[in-house]
């Protein structure tokens, strides 16, 4: 512009420095001084026809009309040519970062700015009164120059002082005008549901100077301003009021018509403040509709990260809400089984507590028994004291009475003789129907008549202790037994045996059959109840057992299952008592039970030798002894007693003419002879008992004679083939009947001082 408008020649440089406010920019002032201020025949003179002027023939006016609204409104435009002569104003424009400091500088020193309040809203309000004020100063200025040229500085500054000291109300009401012709969208952004924006905030959106966003974060957002809006909004603001001022104040219009001398440089220099001002409020609000949009941008991508963030979290609380869910269904179920389970237990707890009541009741009745029966307790437990002397008394006299009773028992069966002899004739078997018997006559229980069935009709009479007929059972045998057993128990020796021909039956009744035991079995059970009962008078016993077998003159033990052969020897006990024997290297067990004894005689009748014989399939041909030792100790009076019981089944004599093994008939023969001459020598009263002839007699030498108790049973078979066997036997035992013995002993040991 300097090169092409002339500077006029009464311009003058200011001498001095420019009454500037502050540091204001001085190259600013340089510029807007260098304006040329030409007056308008000048200025016509030096510009274009107007192309307007040109087609609708107007005035200054429509002119100056154009250029304001080129300089203000078309600067903007990309499209925009901007004149020549503006191009002072590019430096200001186009430095507005520089510009916007030192300008603003400067306008805060100047009074139209001063006059502005420091809050936003307020100061964008005066702003807009300011780009009105400026707009009409410019307008003004344009139709002043465009009109005439002769009015006074002093018309020029009072407009623009006029316009300074516009009073605020005015700028309402320019405002309002404007207001009223421009479109103005204008709102603020809805926050968001919870503090979140709901959605994307529109492209166009004009916010006011004062709106704001508070976002979620709290970050507060700058205002927003659409520029173009913005722009056109002050394009037809300054229209409006360019168009408008004349009309709304006289004063104004005559103003306006006024031209601004170009020696005025106070009004030029304010008029393009005022220019400066519209401007850089252009600037600025462009500016913050930049940084509005940044902002928003900011804010979008913001809201875009927290809407995912937002998505993200919402997943997630869809999910911890279905797992929530679910806890909550499964809390629901456990709280359910819970409440089944309370109401359930609370049911019991009221049951128990019934039952507790109850109980208690119980209790305290049970109480009141337990001290009625302590009281009758303390009444009874003297009575005991008493009552235990008594018993220790009873005691004493039961253990003397037993006493008696043994010595009374021991005489009776002193009277009955130390040796007694039972007759048994055994029935026919079945499968013996085909044999002949003899003629029997029981003429009482201890005498019988054998009659003779071949003719000779001899008849022969014997007399035994007893006599048994065929129908006598095995209890009625035993029951005569028993009293020896009860001898053996209290402190003698006693010794059964079965003597008679093979076949007669004495295994039958020393052993019996399992449906029919005979004497060693019950002798057995016999004992082991006895022994029970004399716990009561104090005596506690032992039992001790052995089982031997005779062969041919030969020991064997009959509970060795080893198969080894051991020699088994028959000694003298005792030096002093002669009869004493017993047998070397044998086994003797001690049994508690019945059941073991009875194991240990099957043992040894499984170990015994038979074979068959004429008389008998399954013949004894062994002496079998078994040996029951009775130990009977009286802890309270230290005393002792040994007895015993010898149980003897013998082998069955045979006649040598029947036999088929001679050596083993000998011998069984031999050793059934050398007992008969020990048991006639002793009932001969002979100094000398063979004892010692045979194994049998030996080993039977304590029970025989001395201190025993014998029992001897003859056994006989009823047939008329046996007839001599059997009147052998029954002559044998007649012998034996009427032996009368020595009075026995009892075996006492005292304080373990031996047998005696
Ligand atoms: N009182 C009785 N009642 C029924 N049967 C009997 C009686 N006595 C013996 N017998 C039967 O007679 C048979 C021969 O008896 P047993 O074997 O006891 O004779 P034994 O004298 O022992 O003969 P051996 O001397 O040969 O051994 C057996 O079958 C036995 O069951």
């Amino acid at each position: 512009m300097d090169s092409k408008i002339p500077k006029p020649s009464f311009l003058k440089k200011p001498t001095g420095p420019l009454s500037l406010p502050g540091n204001a920019r001085l190259p600013l002032s340089r510029d807007l001084l260098n304006i040329p201020s030409a007056n308008s025949t000048m200025f016509a003179k030096m510009r274009a026809p107007s192309p307007d002027k040109k087609s609708t023939g107007g005035g200054t006016v429509n002119r100056a009309k154009l250029r304001r609204s080129r300089s203000a409104m078309d600067l903007n435009r990309p499209d925009f040519h901007r004149p020549k002569h503006t191009s002072a104003l590019a430096p200001i424009l186009s430095r507005a970062g520089n510009i916007n400091a030192n300008t603003v500088a400067m306008m805060a020193s100047s009074d139209l700015v001063k006059q502005m309040p420091s809050t936003n809203g307020t100061r964008m309000h005066q702003l807009r009164r300011s780009r009105s004020a400026c707009d009409i100063a410019m307008t003004s200025n344009v139709s002043s120059i465009s009109s005439t040229t002769t009015s006074s500085s002093a018309s020029g500054m009072s407009s623009l002082a006029g316009f300074k000291r516009q009073p605020p109300a005015a700028a309402p009401n320019a405002r309002t005008a404007v207001a009223a012709k421009v479109p103005k969208v204008a709102t603020t952004i809805p926050p968001r549901a919870g503090g979140v924006l709901s959605k994307p905030i529109p492209p166009k959106i004009v916010t006011t100077a004062a709106s704001s966003v508070a976002t979620a974060t709290g970050r507060r957002v700058a205002p927003v301003v659409k520029s173009t809006v913005g722009i056109k909004a002050g394009t037809n603001k300054a229209r409006t009021a360019g168009a408008d001022a004349p009309k709304a104040n006289g004063a104004g219009a005559k103003t306006i018509n006024k031209r601004i001398p170009p020696y005025d440089y106070k009004a030029r220099f304010a008029n393009l403040t005022e220019k400066h001002k519209a401007l850089m409020e252009k600037h600025e609000k462009l500016l913050e509709g930049y940084a509005g949009r940044e902002a928003l941008q900011e804010l979008y991508d913001d809201c875009t990260r927290e809407l995912e963030q937002l998505k993200t979290e919402h997943a997630q609380l869809k999910a911890e809400l279905q797992t929530v869910r679910l806890e909550n269904d499964e809390l629901s179920n456990t709280n359910q089984s819970l409440s089944s389970n309370l109401e359930h237990t609370e049911t019991e707890l009221q049951k128990l507590r019934e039952k507790y009541t109850v109980t208690d009741r119980e209790n305290a009745t049970l109480r009141m028994q337990l001290k009625e029966l302590e009281e009758r307790a303390a009444f009874l437990e003297e009575e005991n004291v008493t009552l235990q002397d008594v018993n220790q008394r009873n005691t004493e006299l039961l253990f003397h009475a037993n006493i008696e009773r043994k010595d009374l028992h021991n005489m009776v069966m002193d009277l009955r003789g130390n040796i007694r002899v039972f007759c048994r004739v055994r029935p026919p078997l079945p499968m013996e129907s085909h044999r002949i018997e003899c003629g029997w006559k029981y003429l009482d229980e201890q005498s019988i008549e054998l009659i003779a069935m071949d003719g000779s009709n001899k008849r022969m009479d014997f007399s035994f202790d007893h006599v048994f007929h065929p129908r006598t059972t095995q209890q009625d045998i035993f029951d005569n037994v028993s009293p020896l057993i009860q001898s053996a128990l209290d402190g003698y020796n006693v010794c059964i045996f079965a003597y008679g021909q093979t076949g007669s039956g004495k295994t039958y009744t020393m052993d019996g059959v399992p449906d029919s035991l005979g004497v060693i079995p019950r002798t057995v059970d016999l004992i082991f109840n006895a022994i029970n009962d004399y716990r009561h008078f104090g005596w506690e016993y032992e039992i001790r057992v052995t089982f031997l077998e005779i062969y041919n003159e030969i020991l064997y033990d009959l509970l060795d299952t080893s198969g080894t052969t051991k020699d088994l020897e028959i000694r003298m006990a005792n030096a002093k008592n002669k009869t004493e024997v017993y047998v070397s290297n044998i086994i003797e067990e001690t049994v508690e039970t019945t059941a073991r004894l009875h194991q240990l005689m099957n043992i040894a009748k499984m170990n015994r030798a038979t074979a068959a014989t004429a008389g008998n399939e399954r013949s004894s041909r062994s002496h079998a002894v078994t040996k029951i030792t009775l130990i009977g100790t009286h802890q309270e009076k230290g005393e002792t007693c040994i007895g015993s019981v010898n149980l003897v089944d013998l082998a069955g004599s045979e006649s040598p003419k029947t036999s088929t093994r001679m050596d083993e008939t000998k011998n069984i023969n031999r050793s059934l002879s050398e007992l008969s001459n020990v048991i006639l020598a002793l009932v001969q009263r002979n100094e000398h008992i063979p004892y010692r002839n045979s194994k049998l007699t030996h080993l039977l030498m304590p029970s025989l004679g001395g201190n025993s108790k014998t029992l001897m049973f003859v056994n006989v078979a009823p047939f008329q083939d046996c007839f001599t066997e059997t009147v052998k036997s029954l002559r044998f035992a007649s012998q034996v009947n009427s032996c009368k013995l020595q009075r026995v002993k009892r075996n006492k040991v005292l304080n373990g001082s031996g047998v005696m």
